[in-house]
């Protein structure tokens, strides 16, 4: 069983939950205890264990700091964890269960046991477990260095010279050894002093007139790697508190322009107060979403700081139950993707974007850069390290191959400063590529795409409709179940989950009321696509991740250890999953062909598209038209694909067209293919009329084999000037039959009523009576034919899936198959037309001699 499903005991549960309470003088241990009496019966147990708690709770915390539990098991609940120790190191039943966080805790038995036997007594701080020094940072723009060690020098502090930048080890060394009076310079980032910890500048004069700042080093780490030179032009997306903001000012000595853009109105008074406070003339502080900032309004934008809000996991002092769970981590990982992209797509002078984050989660962090590289063309990631010297350690996480290599970690224990993470990309130069860009996903963004323009041209014909109300009640009702599904859609996406921040939800809304009034005037650029799939990607991982749990069992996602309600779901899973359920889908579709050709493909498609069953089959006339467009749309996808440069004309390519089919359903692939037979019908007509004019002599049976061959893909032979045969009976075979063919294709679905299966029937009919003169006829061919192109094989047997359903072909097929590819090339609609020549032409002779 996995262990991920098992669950904490209740007991715990509800022991973390009043000792949480107590902590928060909501009540008293007793009263707590009878008040979640239904919660858990065992109030005893429950008092037992809380009690001891909050009698130990020095020695926990004593632990907690040591052995930096929280900070390394970011997920844990503190609460939670606090209950299992001490049921772990005090209690009876010595934590037996088998879930998570008992594994988890039980892990750390033996580290908090040597903790708690070590006589060297509190005030003893390790190194494992050494609190971060204070850092700070001199603002160049109203001092300088040299000014500012002078100033602490003269308040009695003594500089420490440590220059070796290569002995990140020493340096790290001599920080956990500096005296209380002593600080040195940091080896890395320049302009930043590094006091003993609990040192407090909060009343020193140059802290409150700006000349200093209290941030961490981790902290300071994007600028510095940004590294944007005075004079140039940068965008710091998410700017309060104006930490990185005035940072940046000072790297640029106050010239040049920052945009510095934040979201929350009670937050741009904190950045534009220490904007002001800073002296930093060259900031410019706008009270937006950053998601509706676009090159037009912010020109020239060369430099881009990316740090959203996030976790915050790697902050060493969060407050402990700053719990993150699932919804929210998916709501935050979803907003960095968008913003991560939005920096990367719509400002085209940018040559340099640096993103960071406070978390400790990949989640967050290695995954979002791989999500976003995936699908850019226009940026590379770059190593990090080479901004900070080679001697720095940590670095993402192997699991995520180069990507984790290049990207940076600040951490705690390591490197004495809060839990950061730093990614750098650059915009591609002529001739280099972005290593980690995935063909297959981003091939994957365009049928999202269209699919999501089918949806939306359906949904604006809805609300057409309905403003204009030519809606029936019945199809109101049915409608108005469509319609709350779209909105429920809606709610779905990543970004407007509800675990999201009342300021995110705010911006969201917004944003969401904006786009859908501009919508409609929206010119489709390759940088609205990117951002369309994006929020197609998070529709879809929710949609997967409602709609079927257990199947993240089966996707690949990277952390494998996590559990499969983490909702950690990646877009190759998406694909993955939805692939197998619309190949399930298309067979059961084509079953219920079978059984009953009333059944409209077309709702097995609408279905397939997130749309509700019932009541479908009353409407179908307002569908009609709608589906026929969607069809279009995967035309145009399959089209693109088959015309890119990067088409590879092999295994590759039969792959795309195979996960598109099956993510269609296999539905349009049907109207494709008929479409192409009917191009190639009339290019063979005017080819026919050519050669009436031409030669009307020609030899019929020869010409039907070599126009049949022409048509595909054989070489032009020199038979052809041989034609005696006549040509005027073919032509109007040929007008018959195409007839036959464009009424199937004009029916707005694929074998909707009996009309059009009796077409088919009849067709199937000539089918069958021709395979006997087809196989005469293959013979001949061979001897004339060369091997197709490999594109030309597989085109040809797609057409071949139009009939795979006709046990005859099967049949034929099979055998084919295995006797040579030649043979697979055969044409139905072709081989109708043969037919239907011949039973014309004889049918008119029986006429004639009557
Ligand atoms: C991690 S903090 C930034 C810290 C800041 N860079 C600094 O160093 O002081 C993230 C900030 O982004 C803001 N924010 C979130 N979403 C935003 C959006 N869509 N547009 C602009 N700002 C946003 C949040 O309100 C928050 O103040």
């Amino acid at each position: 069983m996995n262990k991920h499903s098992i669950k904490v005991p209740r007991l715990y549960k509800v022991s973390a939950l009043v000792a949480k309470e107590v902590s928060e003088g909501i009540g008293s241990i007793k009263s707590l205890v009878y008040e979640h009496k239904k919660k858990h019966p065992n109030i005893k147990a429950i008092y037992a264990l809380v009690a001891t708690l909050f009698q130990k709770t020095d020695e926990i915390e004593t632990l907690l700091k040591r052995s930096q539990l929280l900070v390394k098991e970011p997920k844990l609940n503190p609460w939670l964890a606090k209950i299992l120790i001490i049921e772990l190191l005090w209690g009876k039943k010595k934590l037996p269960g088998q879930s998570k966080p008992e594994d988890t805790i039980r892990a750390y038995e033996q580290i908090f046991k040597a903790h708690l036997s070590d006589d060297s007594g509190k005030e003893t701080i390790s190194k494992d477990c050494y609190s971060k020094p204070r850092y700070v940072r001199i603002n160049t723009i109203l001092s300088s260095l040299n000014e500012a060690i002078e100033t602490f020098r003269n308040d009695g502090w003594t500089l420490v010279k440590f220059l070796d930048k290569t002995d990140y080890k020493g340096y790290l060394e001599r920080i956990v050894s500096l005296n209380n009076d002593e600080f040195l310079v940091d080896i890395h980032v320049p302009n930043l002093l590094v006091f003993p910890s609990k040192t407090t500048f909060y009343n020193h004069p140059a802290y409150k007139n700006g000349s200093i700042l209290l941030q961490d080093k981790a902290s300071c780490l994007p600028v510095h790697i940004l590294d944007p030179p005075p004079g140039s032009t940068v965008l710091d997306m998410c700017a309060a508190p104006g930490m990185k903001t005035t940072h940046l000012a000072a790297v640029m000595n106050n010239q040049g322009t920052v945009y510095a853009i934040e979201r929350n109105p009670k937050r741009f008074e904190t950045l534009s107060k220490i904007v002001e406070t800073s002296g930093a003339k060259c900031v410019k502080t706008y009270n937006k979403d950053i998601l509706d900032c676009f090159n037009e309004a912010f020109p020239g934008v060369e430099y881009i700081l990316v740090d959203p809000s996030c976790s915050g996991t790697g902050m060493v002092d969060r407050p402990e139950d700053n719990e993150i769970d699932q919804s929210r981590l998916r709501s935050l990982t979803g907003f960095q993707i968008k913003i991560l992209r939005h920096a990367l797509t719509k400002f085209p002078d940018a040559k340099k974007v640096v993103y960071s984050t406070c978390s400790v989660l990949p989640e967050e962090n290695e995954d979002v850069v791989r999500q976003v590289l995936e699908t850019n063309y226009n940026f590379k990631l770059v190593p990090a390290k080479q901004f900070v010297g080679e001697s720095w350690q940590n670095v993402g996480s192997s699991e995520f191959g180069d990507i984790g290599k290049n990207c940076l970690y600040a951490k705690p224990n390591e490197d004495y400063t809060n839990g950061f993470f730093v990614a750098v990309f650059e915009r591609l130069k002529e001739g280099e590529e972005n290593q980690f860009f995935n063909t297959k996903i981003f091939n994957f963004k365009k049928h999202v795409q269209a699919n999501e323009r089918w949806k939306e041209k359906k949904q604006k014909k809805f609300d057409d409709q309905n403003h204009n109300g030519k809606l029936d009640e019945e199809n109101t009702d049915s409608l108005k179940k469509k319609h709350k599904y779209t909105n429920d859609n809606t709610k779905t996406d990543i970004s407007s989950n509800t675990d999201v921040k009342e300021e995110e939800m705010e911006g969201i809304t917004n944003r969401k009321k904006k786009k859908k009034k501009s919508n409609e005037n929206i010119q489709e650029t390759p940088t609205n696509l990117e951002e369309e799939y994006l929020e197609n990607v998070s529709k879809r991982a929710k949609y997967d991740h409602e709609d079927d749990t257990n199947n993240l069992k089966g996707s690949r996602v990277l952390n494998n250890e996590k559990d499969e309600n983490d909702g950690y779901v990646q877009d190759i899973k998406i694909e993955d999953d939805s692939n197998k359920k619309k190949s399930k889908k298309k067979k059961r579709s084509k079953e219920n062909i079978d059984e009953d050709n009333h059944t409209n493909n077309k709702e097995e498609f609408t279905e397939n598209n997130g749309f509700e069953e019932s009541s479908k089959k009353k409407k179908r006339k307002h569908k009609k038209s709608d589906e026929v467009d969607n069809v279009e749309d995967v035309k145009n996808v399959k089209n693109e694909i088959k015309n890119s440069t990067d088409l590879i004309k092999t295994e590759e390519m039969k792959e795309k067209y195979k996960n598109i089919e099956e993510l269609i359903g296999g539905y349009a692939q049907e109207i494709k293919i008929e479409d192409d037979n009917n191009k190639k019908k009339s290019k063979k007509k005017k080819k026919s009329k050519e050669n009436i004019d031409e030669d009307n002599h020609a030899n019929k049976s020869n010409n039907d084999k070599e126009e049949f061959m022409e048509n595909n893909g054989f070489e032009e032979s020199s038979k052809k000037k041989t034609r005696k045969h006549e040509k005027s009976d073919e032509v109007d075979d040929v007008k018959d039959v195409k007839e036959v063919n464009n009424e199937i294709k004009n029916s707005t679905g694929y074998i909707k009523t009996e009309e059009t299966k009796e077409k088919r029937k009849n067709i199937e009919e000539l089918l069958e009576s021709n395979i006997n003169v087809d196989k005469k006829s293959k013979k001949k061919k061979r001897k004339v034919t060369e091997e197709p192109g490999e594109e030309e094989q597989i085109n040809n047997l797609e057409k071949h899936e139009r009939y795979q359903d006709d046990p005859d072909v099967k049949k034929k097929k099979k055998k084919v198959k295995n006797a040579h590819l030649d043979d697979i090339i055969v044409d139905q609609s072709d081989t109708i037309e043969l037919v239907c020549s011949k039973k014309k032409k004889k049918k008119k002779r029986e006429t004639e001699n009557i």
